[in-house]
C-alpha cells in the first residue's frame, strides 16, 4: 500500500525532523537520494552534460546541492539561477565549490545540448502555473535532447491534487522526497510525473490523505476458498444489467462477475438468453431481481435503459438492505433521484465517468479526488471515479487512486467489466470502499495483460482476469481455466 500525502502532511513531518537534526542535514538526505537516482538513470557521470532550472525556494537548493554531487563526480553542471537574488544560498556556495557552472541568461543554460535536467523550479511550494520565465526555461528543455528530470513534484503542477493550471515541466522521471504526493499519480499531474520515484527522509507520516493499493493488499482481500467453503458461502452476486435489443452489457457484466470468482452469479433481466447461451455457470432469469433468489450484492444498471421498468428495478434493488452497484443508465435513473441512494442502511457504490459524475449536479474541476470526496460524503455512498487513475471514495473520507490500468482500457464495455468486477468483491463482504478499489486494481490488471498482445476490446479483459487474479494473490486461485 502505498500512501500519499499532501504537501501539509509532508512539511509537518519534515518540521519534526528539522527540529532535531542539524541545518541542512534533511536538504542533503534529500539531494543525495536526489543525485544517486540521477546517477542510475543516466548510467555514468563523468562527462554528463546536466542543466539545473533553479527556482526560489527549497526545492531549487535540492537542484543545487544535487548538482554539486555529480559535478564533484565529474559531472559538466549549468545551473540557471530563475531568480537569482534568492537562491538557496548554501547549495548555490556548494555547486559553485564543486566547480559548476552559473548563469542567469535563459539562453546559456545550455539545455540544447544537456544530458538532463533536473526541475528545481518548485516543489510543494509551487502556486498556479509556471511564470513566463520559468515556463520559457521549460519549453527550452523540452526543445532539447536531455532527459527530463523533476525534483519532487514537476514544477506548476499542484502537489496536492494533480491540477495543472497553465505551463508545467513534462518530466520523464520525478524523484519525490519524503512521501508520494496525490498530484504525481492524479488528474492531469500524473502525466507529467512520469516515473515517479520516492527518497525516504526518514519522516513520520501519520493517515495519508489518500492511498493506492499494490498487488499484495488486494490479495489480502481475496481469500482462497477453504475446506470448509461452499458456492454460498463465498458469497452471491445478482446482476441486473443489459437488454434483450443489447445483450452485450449483459453478457460482460455477468461474466466479469464470474470471473472474479464469488461462488455463485445470479442474473436478472431482458437479456436473459443471451447471457445464458454465454455464461452456463450463471443462474439466469428473464424476471425482476426479486425472482433471482438470494444474493449478498446487486450491481444494477449496464445497458439497462432508463424507462419506467429501469427505474422500477433500481427502486426495488436500491430498497434492499444489501451492498449495491449503481452503474451506467442506472446512474442516469439515480442522478434524477438521488434520494432513493440517499437513505440506505447498507454500502451503495456509484462508478461514473465525467459526464454520468456531472449529471448528480456535482462539478469537476482539476481537483478529482476532492470531487469524488465531496460527491461521496453528499450522497452518503461510495464513489468510483473512472479516468485514467480512477480515484475512490467512501462516505467516510476514505480515498483511494488507483495505479494500474492503460489507456487502451477506454473502449467501449469495459465498464461493465468494471461494474462486474466491483459487483464480486461486494458479495464476499469486502468493506464497499475497498471492494471499488480493489476492483479498479484487478481491472486496471487485466487491461494491462489483455494490452500486450495489442489494441484490446472489452471481452479481452474477460480471459484476462483470471490471471490478473493469479498475478496480485501469487497464489493461483482463480476460476481456472482460461477460456472466455
Ligand atoms: N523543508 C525542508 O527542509 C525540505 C524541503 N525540501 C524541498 O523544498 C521544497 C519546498 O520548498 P519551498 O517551500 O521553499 O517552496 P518551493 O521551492 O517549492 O517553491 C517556492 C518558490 O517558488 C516560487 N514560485 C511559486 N509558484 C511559482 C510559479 N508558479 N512559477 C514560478 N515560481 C513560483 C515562489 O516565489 C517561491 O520562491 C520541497 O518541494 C522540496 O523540494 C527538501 O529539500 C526536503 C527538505
Ligand atoms: N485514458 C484511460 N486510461 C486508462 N483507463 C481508462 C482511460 N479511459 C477510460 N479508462 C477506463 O476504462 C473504463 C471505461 O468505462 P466506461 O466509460 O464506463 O465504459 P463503458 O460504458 O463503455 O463500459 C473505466 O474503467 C475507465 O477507468
Ligand atoms: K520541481
Amino acid at each position: 500500500m502505498t500512501g500519499l500525502y499532501t504537501a501539509d502532511q509532508v512539511r509537518a513531518a519534515e518540521a519534526v525532523v528539522l527540529a532535531r537534526t542539524p541545518e541542512g542535514a534533511l536538504m542533503q538526505r534529500a539531494a543525495t537520494g536526489l543525485a544517486t537516482v540521477c546517477l542510475r538513470l543516466a548510467g555514468r557521470a563523468v562527462g554528463l552534460r546536466v542543466t539545473l532550472l533553479v527556482g526560489a525556494g527549497n526545492n531549487g537548493g535540492d537542484a543545487l546541492w544535487a548538482g554539486a554531487i555529480l559535478a564533484r563526480r565529474g559531472a559538466a553542471v549549468t545551473a540557471l539561477l530563475l531568480d537569482p537574488d534568492r537562491a538557496h544560498p548554501a547549495g548555490l556556495a556548494a555547486l559553485r565549490r564543486a566547480g559548476a557552472r552559473v548563469v542567469t541568461a535563459p539562453d546559456a543554460a545550455g539545455s540544447d545540448r544537456a544530458d538532463l535536467v533536473l526541475d528545481g523550479i518548485t516543489g510543494i511550494g509551487g502556486r498556479g502555473g509556471l511564470r513566463p520565465t520559468a515556463a520559457a526555461a521549460v519549453a527550452d528543455a523540452v526543445a532539447g535532447p536531455g532527459l527530463l528530470v523533476a525534483v519532487d513534484v514537476p514544477s506548476g503542477v499542484d502537489a496536492d491534487t494533480g491540477a495543472v493550471p497553465g505551463e508545467a515541466f513534462p518530466a520523464q522521471h520525478t524523484v519525490t522526497f519524503g512521501a508520494v504526493k496525490p498530484g504525481l499519480v492524479v488528474g492531469e499531474g500524473r502525466g507529467y510525473a512520469g516515473v515517479v520515484h520516492l527518497v525516504d527522509l526518514g519522516l513520520e507520516l501519520g493517515a495519508p490523505s489518500a492511498r493506492r493499493f499494490g498487488d499484495p493488499d488486494v490479495a489480502a482481500r481475496l481469500p482462497d476458498p477453504g475446506a470448509g467453503d461452499d458456492k454460498y458461502s463465498r458469497g452471491v452476486v445478482g446482476v441486473h444489467a443489459g437488454s434483450a435489443t443489447y445483450p452485450g452489457a449483459a453478457v460482460l457484466c455477468t461474466g466479469a462477475a464470474l470471473r472474479t470468482r464469488p461462488g455463485l452469479v445470479r442474473y436478472a433481466g431482458t437479456a436473459a438468453e443471451g447471457v445464458r447461451a454465454a455464461w452456463p455457470e450463471a443462474i439466469v432469469t428473464d424476471g425482476r431481481p426479486a425472482d433471482a433468489g438470494r444474493v449478498q450484492a446487486w450491481v444494477v444498471g449496464p445497458g439497462a435503459g432508463t424507462d419506467d421498468e429501469a427505474r422500477s428495478v433500481l427502486a426495488e434493488v436500491l430498497a434492499t438492505e444489501l451492498p449495491v452497484l449503481v452503474d451506467a443508465d442506472a446512474l442516469t435513473l439515480l442522478a434524477a433521484s438521488p434520494e432513493l441512494a440517499h437513505d440506505r442502511s447498507a454500502p451503495t457504490v456509484l462508478t461514473p465517468h465525467d459526464r454520468e459524475f456531472t449529471r448528480f449536479g456535482w462539478e469537476l474541476g482539476g481537483d478529482r479526488v476532492g470531487a469524488a470526496r465531496s460527491a461521496a460524503r453528499d450522497l452518503g455512498v461510495t464513489v468510483l471515479l473512472k479516468g485514467d487513475a480512477t480515484v475512490v471514495a467512501g462516505p467516510d473520507g476514505t480515498t483511494f487512486v488507483n495505479g494500474t490500468g492503460t489507456p487502451w482500457l477506454a473502449t467501449a464495455g469495459t465498464g461493465d467489466v468494471l461494474s462486474g468486477v466491483v459487483g464480486a468483491l461486494l458479495a464476499t463482504g469486502l468493506d464497499a470502499t475497498e471492494a471499488a478499489a480493489a476492483g479498479a486494481h484487478l481491472h486496471g490488471r487485466a487491461g494491462q495483460l489483455a494490452a500486450a498482445g495489442g489494441p484490446l476490446i472489452a471481452s479481452d479483459l474477460l480471459r484476462h482476469l483470471p490471471t490478473a487474479v493469479h498475478l496480485t494473490t501469487g497464489r493461483g486461485g482463480g476460476l481456472g481455466g482460461s477460456g472466455a
